[in-house]
């Protein structure tokens, strides 16, 4: 169905308040989510991969209670002043990373800004792992050898690499994701950890630690973790880096030309976080000048672009920013976002730990009466789930 000149699909055409995705999302739990507490669900089919502002404004439309979104696309200032004068107070980023979204705008338009943690941590994890194989093992450029029908028989120096095991591993951004990732490559590959984050991250440490006594009980090696004092620190001693920090004016260019330098020749610089935290114009230089650094990427700096140069670059792996896109976790991703806003429109609190989200995924059983992850629900005096209670939606 078309309407104010974008397609639609409309599921639950009588409910009583009105909630638009500006993009089909994977599974129905998403969609169940919402008509079970009674809204009519508008979403775009659209055949347009990125939707400008105007096309969201007129899905919006003059009657619009709350929106999921998606990262690709402008929350700023406009669509918010949109949303709100239609009569919105809910939106949700389907992601975790919310830098495309002006919280401070959502804010002071009263309106709740759902985000997705949790439900892509391991799936992120794992993708940033096969980026760091891929990188340090040649996969891709091994792969498109064979293809070319080059293979003319096994040779000493056919695409050595890097060996991971009981190297130094580099994390900048220890939170879920980071950590997670180093715990993988920690136990796959019994490689030391330096990281660095504004917080000290005990939950990385403890493991760590209790891992390496473990080893020792195996008449192994332990492993080791060191708490960085700065990105520099990580840069000069790590094998393998690894970039997990959100996006913010601190993390913008983080990487940059001068930093590049300080890395090991041959080390590994792996991006699965968002890309201007690489400054890649300066990267791009980087892997030119040094055949044996090697970088795996998952995010751009002008997506969907990449810089001039990088893709006839043979030292680096690029795929695009499919880091989440296991089945699982999209469909998490949906039904977190849509019970964001399913929880506001119904004026439920929000749930007290948005790092323990599984009872909202369990689709054997009704999810707790709350909104999963409302990151301004402090400035906007939101009130909190206390997590004991058991009211269901
Ligand atoms: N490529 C993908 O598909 C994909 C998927 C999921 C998440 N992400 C990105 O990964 C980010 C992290 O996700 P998460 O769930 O682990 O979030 P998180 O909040 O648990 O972790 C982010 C960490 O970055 C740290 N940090 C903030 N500023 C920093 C700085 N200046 N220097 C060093 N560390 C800093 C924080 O303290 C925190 O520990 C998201 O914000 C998103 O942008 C990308
Ligand atoms: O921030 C996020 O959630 C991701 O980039 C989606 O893949």
């Amino acid at each position: 169905m078309a309407m104010a000149g974008l397609a639609v699909q409309i599921y639950n055409a009588g409910g009583f308040c009105r909630v638009v995705s500006t993009k089909p999302m994977p599974g129905t739990q998403w969609i169940r989510a919402l008509t079970n507490v009674g809204c009519r669900v508008e979403v775009c089919i659209e055949n347009k991969t990125i939707l400008s502002v105007e096309d969201i404004i007129s899905l919006i439309g003059s009657q619009c209670d709350g929106v999921i979104g998606q990262l690709t696309e402008d929350w700023g200032e406009t669509l918010f002043a949109a949303l709100k004068k239609a009569g919105g107070h809910a939106y949700s980023n389907m992601a975790v990373g919310y830098n495309n979204v002006d919280v401070e705008a959502a804010t002071r338009h009263g309106i709740a800004v759902g985000n997705t943690p949790g439900v892509l941590t391991e799936t992120t994890a794992e993708l940033a792992a096969a980026l760091t194989l891929s990188a340090a093992r040649r996969v891709v450029e091994a792969d498109d050898f064979m293809r070319a029908g080059k293979y003319e028989g096994w040779l000493p120096s056919l695409f050595v690499g890097n060996l991971l095991k009981g190297q130094t591993l580099g994390i900048i951004g220890a939170g879920r994701i980071g950590t997670a990732y180093a715990r993988m490559m920690i136990e796959g590959f019994k490689m030391n950890v330096i990281y660095y984050d504004l917080f000290q991250s005990t939950r990385l440490e403890n493991f760590v630690t209790a891992y390496g006594e473990f080893l020792k009980t195996q008449g192994e090696a332990p492993v080791y973790w060191q708490r960085a004092t700065s990105p520099e620190e990580v840069l000069k001693e790590a094998d393998v880096i690894s970039l997990h920090p959100i996006l913010d004016k601190t993390t913008y260019h983080l990487i940059n030309k001068e930093r590049l330098s300080l890395m090991k020749k041959g080390a590994v610089l792996v991006n699965a976080s968002r890309g201007p935290v690489i400054d890649e114009t300066a990267l791009v230089e980087h892997l030119k000048a040094n055949p044996m650094f090697r970088a795996g990427l998952d995010v751009f700096e002008d997506e969907p672009f990449m810089k001039p140069g990088l893709a006839e670059l043979p030292n680096v792996v690029v795929v695009p920013h499919i880091a989440s896109a296991s089945k699982w976790t999209r469909e998490g991703m949906a039904t977190l976002a849509a019970l964001n806003v399913a929880g506001k429109v119904k004026g439920y609190p929000v749930w007290s730990n948005p790092n323990n989200i599984a009872p909202f995924l369990d689709e054997q059983s009704q999810p707790p009466a709350a909104c999963p992850s409302i990151v301004n629900a402090k400035a906007l005096g939101l009130t909190v789930s206390d997590g004991s209670a058991q009211q269901k939606l």
